[in-house]
């Protein structure tokens, strides 16, 4: 970990808790959708499986395939409301991101104080810093969370739609956030707790892929990549002891 200039990190389950906020925002959409359409009911394993850490539409339309469901792509500007039968690829996402859009300003946002912690300490060590979220609510999220500030860098849905980048499980939104800071991927660590960013970090050739174990568990993090998994970000504090020496 000494040799690390940069931390790469995603943001709902890493830095704030709203990947349970995007879990419940899913459920809303898929749990009677799928009643209705006569499919297997929908579980928080066919998010964490489906879903989780990937970009809104390819969220929708792999959780669909799942069920062998294929509906059109649709529009961005597909109504949330369609009706049934209707229904399109996008306007499911547009009616999901209105149920998060609804909690989230319900609810606010507190980033986890580990998380919190440990971007205080990389910093302190003198390491760059950047966020590599799939979410078009990023910006929104980051601002709700008091974080909005404390990033050189920030790749989200919005910036890898506009660059073409394709999202998690590839490695491009990684890469390109690692070219922004200046940096080797080979200088910078992933920190991520979805199985699409952990396989997107173990991808990209980065020096290290931290897994948060927010409930994919440790084995499967394990499993796709993850070299050191951990509860709490904070945990990795004193392997940082000697980063600063070596970025001076
Ligand atoms: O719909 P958005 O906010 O652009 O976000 C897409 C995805 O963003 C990821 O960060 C979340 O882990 C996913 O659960 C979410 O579906």
């Amino acid at each position: 970990m000494a040799a690390v200039r940069g931390w790469l990190f995603d943001l709902d389950g890493v830095l704030t808790p709203t990947a349970t906020v995007h879990m419940h925002a899913w459920a809303r959409l898929f749990t009677p959708y799928l009643e209705q359409h006569g499919a297997a009911p929908y579980t928080d394993a066919d998010y964490f499986a489906y879903i989780d850490g990937k970009p809104r539409y390819d969220g929708v339309r792999s959780l669909l395939e799942s069920r062998d469901i294929h509906l059109p792509e649709g529009e961005v500007t597909d109504a949330p409301n369609q009706p049934s039968g209707d229904e399109t690829v996008r306007g499911l996402g547009n009616r999901k991101n209105a149920a998060f859009n609804e909690t989230l300003a319900e609810e606010g946002v507190a980033a986890y104080p580990a998380s919190v912690a440990f971007l205080d300490a990389v910093q302190q060590h003198g390491c760059l810093v950047a966020v590599v979220s799939s979410s078009k609510n990023a910006p929104s999220v980051l601002a709700a969370a008091g974080l909005a500030d404390r990033f050189e860098v920030v790749v989200d849905g919005a910036v890898a739609a506009r660059e073409g980048l394709p999202g998690k499980p590839a490695p491009d939104t990684f890469l390109r956030a690692a070219e922004q800071l200046g940096l080797e991927p080979g200088e910078c660590a992933v920190v991520e707790d979805a199985e699409s960013g952990v396989r997107a970090g173990a991808a990209g050739g980065f020096a290290h892929v931290v897994g948060v174990d927010r409930g994919v568990g440790r084995g499967t993090l394990e499993r796709l990549g993850a070299d050191i998994v951990v509860d709490e970000l904070d945990e990795l504090i004193p392997l940082l002891t000697t980063t600063r020496e070596s970025t001076a």
